[in-house]
């Protein structure tokens, strides 16, 4: 139908679709800008009214319409449209306006998206697998328009942000997150690949909403479950042996089990327990330039001990050891808080990956505690006094009052992270930290959040989310051409970002790059997860020039390109 372009240039597109064929793909479709002689040849003239545009005029009458909405709902509906019918064009939009587009297309937005993806469904944009069609999904991922898919990001849509079950609603999540492999690490739409398992849903109100677009019937769970999914590897397997596969919003248990499952058999990763823990552990590097106080002097509580909690702990645990803890000691550091308190050794319902993080009774025999049976957060902040304070528990305000000036009282700089999205979801606002704090917190939230001022002074909010690792992840992947993804292609992703950290010059300086920067981090990350690809022997050795060049050669730019027709 059409070449994929050399992405490094601008050297024309062959295509033999005209008229109406080419304007309505969203790929090849430049609206208003396509020229006078390419109007001749494609056979246009008509069709478009007959202004000649260029994507700079574009560009602004399309910001000009979104900004006139009411509602950022309405916003991210009117971006998705966008995106399906006119994809240059979005990405420059995206681009070119991170700051403003980003909370739209992606978290918080994105969100509410999925709550009511039924409800504004329109075109079809990667691919649903249902499990009535489970006999069905060699048949459906073998269609030609997929020959070149290089990353895909799946979801079952049972753990969508902190908004849990959305079914097949969650499709939004895996749309919203390939839109930033684009934005941010400028890898070819046509690359990358959505996918939602829609294995029913255990939400009631989507079940009993006659517009509701999923398979209509309780999850899947069980055996039954595990054979879907694992039917669905294999045959991505089969389909596109080298392709980079994401997981996304699993829920807790699932998460951790499908990484483990598969992470030996294709390069695949899970966004929400690795990539969220690097960012993490980089704004703590950042935050550490700040107080000062080394890795290895850190006590840090976690609430939501979860796969992301479980995550973001077994990679500081890493990068402390690194630091010069022995395991032993490093472990000691970390409490992890969930639905039944503080995990404790002996407490029953322990995970394989909570187990490291259990706490020996022996340390907490003589803390004081509010009730007897249960050591909370609060009992935690006030006798293991910890310097970080990390939530991923998807609990709205579960960082109260108490608990945070009592976290206060004991340490000069608290690093505070309410990791939780989307907004709503935030285990307190930066508002209230720095308040609670009397200006010294030093934040890191998962959704965005303005600036605050208190009193004279004007904190910006910096935004803990793994959209600062996973777009540079995956273009460091596809650049050294990984085979696997390991554990420390994460770390070096988490360290790369901190180095970025205008806190590595300036104390009083943001921690984490700001959003509009987010091109230059994911080159970055890029170029160190693929130099760790190689170094961990999952990836073909080459110097760093030829990388340099590959990872060039993949970054795709929003740029109208000049088209020649084929004749068939
Ligand atoms: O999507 C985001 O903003 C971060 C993330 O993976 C999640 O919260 O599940
Ligand atoms: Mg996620």
């Amino acid at each position: 139908m059409y070449e994929l372009p050399a992405f490094g240039s601008d050297s024309p597109i062959r295509t033999h679709l005209t008229g109406y064929d080419l304007v309505t793909k969203p790929m090849l479709n430049k609206g208003m800008a396509f020229s006078e002689r390419e109007r001749d040849v494609f056979r246009l003239h008509g069709l478009l009214p007959p202004h000649i545009g260029t994507i700079d005029e574009q560009i602004e009458r399309r910001l000009r319409v979104m900004r006139a909405f009411n509602t950022d709902f309405e916003r991210y509906a009117f971006l998705r449209d966008l995106q399906d019918t006119n994809e240059t064009l979005f990405y420059a939009v995206l681009i070119r306006h991170f700051d403003e587009l980003l909370p739209l297309v992606y978290t918080p937005t994105v969100g509410e998206g999925c709550q009511h993806f039924s409800e504004i469904w329109r075109k079809p944009r990667g691919l649903f697998l249902s499990y009535p069609n489970r006999h069905r999904i060699r048949e459906i991922l073998s269609d030609s328009r997929f020959d070149h898919v290089r990353v895909i990001v799946v979801s079952d849509g049972e753990r969508i942000l902190g908004l849990g079950d959305q079914g097949a609603g969650g499709m939004g999540i895996p749309i919203g997150k390939l839109s930033l492999y684009t934005g941010c690490a400028g890898i070819h739409p046509d690359l990358t690949l959505p996918i939602l398992l829609d294995v029913g849903t255990n939400n009631h109100e989507r079940l009993t909403n006659p517009l509701y677009i999923g398979w209509r019937h309780e999850r899947i769970v069980g055996a039954e479950y595990d054979v879907f999914v694992e039917e669905f590897v294999s045959a991505v397997i089969e389909r596109w042996p080298n392709v980079l596969l994401q997981w996304e919003d699993f829920a807790g248990s699932n998460a951790s089990r499908m990484l483990a499952k598969y992470r030996d058999r294709l390069c695949t990763f899970n966004d929400d327990i690795q990539g969220t823990a690097a960012i993490a552990a980089s704004t703590l590097l950042a935050a550490i330039n700040v107080t000062g106080i080394p890795l290895t002097h850190q006590r840090i509580a976690v609430l939501g001990a979860g796969s992301a909690g479980c995550g973001i702990s077994s990679l500081l645990l890493r990068v402390m050891v690194d630091a010069g803890l022995n395991e032993e000691q490093a472990r000691k550091a970390f409490f992890l808080v969930d639905r039944n308190g503080l995990l404790l050794e002996g407490m029953e319902g322990i995970t394989p990956a909570q187990t490291p993080f259990v706490q020996q009774r022996d340390v907490v025999k003589d803390w004081s505690l509010g009730k007897p049976d249960q050591i909370g957060l609060f009992d935690v902040v006030r006798n293991a006094k910890p310097t970080v304070l990390i939530g991923v528990s998807g609990q709205t305000g579960a960082f109260t009052e108490p608990v945070v000036r009592e976290m206060a009282q004991n340490v000069e700089r608290p690093v505070i992270f309410p990791l939780s999205n989307p907004t709503s979801r935030s285990e307190a606002t930066p508002q209230q930290l720095i308040e609670w704090t009397d200006g010294r917190a030093l934040i890191g939230t998962g959704s965005p959040f303005a600036p605050v001022q208190w009193h004279d002074r004007r904190f910006d909010i910096d935004q803990t989310n793994n959209s600062y690792i996973f777009p540079g992840v995956g273009l460091g992947v596809l650049a050294a051409g990984a085979k696997r993804v390991t554990d420390a292609m994460f770390m070096v992703a988490g360290k790369v970002v901190a180095d970025m950290s205008p806190t590595v010059s300036d104390p009083h300086g943001r921690l984490l790059p700001p959003v509009d920067q987010l091109r230059a981090v994911s080159v970055a990350v890029a170029r160190a997860v693929a130099i760790q690809a190689q170094a961990d022997g999952v990836a073909d050795v080459c110097d760093e020039a030829t990388l340099d060049k590959r990872i060039q050669a993949i970054v795709w730019e929003p740029r109208y390109r000049p088209y020649e027709l084929v004749v068939a």
